[in-house]
């Protein structure tokens, strides 16, 4: 089911936002002076060294912390004046995240299948075959009735997967989403995530992986908790998942409503186009 955004609203928005970290041995600038806008419809992946800041920028823009100073707005809500029952509401119902230490976004005495369900009823997605289908997108069937503690890091991580995905909500954030995971259940989850991206959902990632980092819509580069590099990916090039799979950027898949595709192969160049246009 594709999610429905608010019309031309950026899903997340900050200006000059700024984080600080007070402790008794002195104070961490994390973020100092962020702007940007999540679009729906679009996957961001933010680099940068350990320490720049990508866990605390991910962290607010899931709206799990407020800001030392500037603004920022999520979902509508400007979360440095929200009410904190106004926001957990928020997260519950409209925002996936996957947290860094995924295993803590786990319960610990649910059965897997079990509490992706629980997870869609908060989101109105009610009913076992979509908990299913969130598993099956991150490689877990067989893994649906086990619990927790008999899941393997990787597995655990790849759950928290899908829990942050059911239902559709219209924001995911997702901290280091594929660190625990080989090459093909990290481009398994990628491709999760860049179908829910597809689906209308704004989908921001953070990643060390050199092999993931160019393949979303938008690549941010932060450093000492300043963004010092902004590329836009996408716009010319699509992703093909390692089962052959051809992911479009949303522009162009309007132009195949059939979700059909003829393929022209005239030795150099390979064509794509919609079955109801002219060769
Ligand atoms: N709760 C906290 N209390 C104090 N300092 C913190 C806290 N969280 C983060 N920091 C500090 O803020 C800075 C940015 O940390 P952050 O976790 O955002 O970086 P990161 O880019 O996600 O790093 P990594 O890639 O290692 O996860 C670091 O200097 C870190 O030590």
């Amino acid at each position: 089911m594709a999610v429905e955004p608010m019309a031309g609203q950026p899903a997340a928005h900050c200006e000059d936002l700024v984080k600080v970290f007070r402790s008794a041995t002195g104070e961490t600038h994390a973020l100092r002076g962020i702007g940007l806008e999540m679009r729906p419809g679009s996957l961001t992946v933010v680099a940068g060294p350990s320490g720049s800041g990508k866990s605390s920028l991910l962290t607010m823009l899931a709206a799990r912390d407020r800001p030392s100073a500037g603004t920022l707005s999520v979902l509508g809500r400007d979360v440095g004046v929200a009410s904190t029952r106004d926001l957990r509401g928020l997260r519950r119902r409209r925002i996936g995240f996957v947290p860094q230490r995924s295993a803590t976004a786990v319960f610990p005495h649910l059965r897997a299948v079990d509490q992706v369900r629980q997870v869609a009823a908060w989101r109105g997605a009610r009913g076992r075959a979509r908990a299913q289908d969130a598993l099956a997108a991150v490689g877990l069937s067989e893994r649906a009735d086990h619990l927790p503690a008999a899941l393997s890091g990787g597995e655990q991580q790849r759950l928290a997967v899908a829990i942050a995905l059911v239902g559709s909500p219209e924001l995911v954030v997702a901290d280091e989403p594929t660190a625990e995971l080989d090459h093909a259940n990290a481009d398994l989850v990628l491709a999760a995530l860049l179908d829910a991206a597809a689906a209308g959902a704004a989908v921001v990632i953070s990643s060390h992986d050199e092999r993931i980092l160019h393949r979303g819509d938008r690549l941010l580069r932060l450093r000492h908790g300043v963004l010092s590099s902004e590329t836009t990916l996408r716009d010319t090039t699509a992703v093909i998942d390692a089962t052959g799979r051809l992911q479009l950027p949303p522009d162009l898949l309007v132009r195949f409503p059939s979700r059909r595709v003829v393929i022209e192969d005239d030795g150099g160049v390979v064509r794509l186009r919609a079955p109801e246009e002219e060769s």
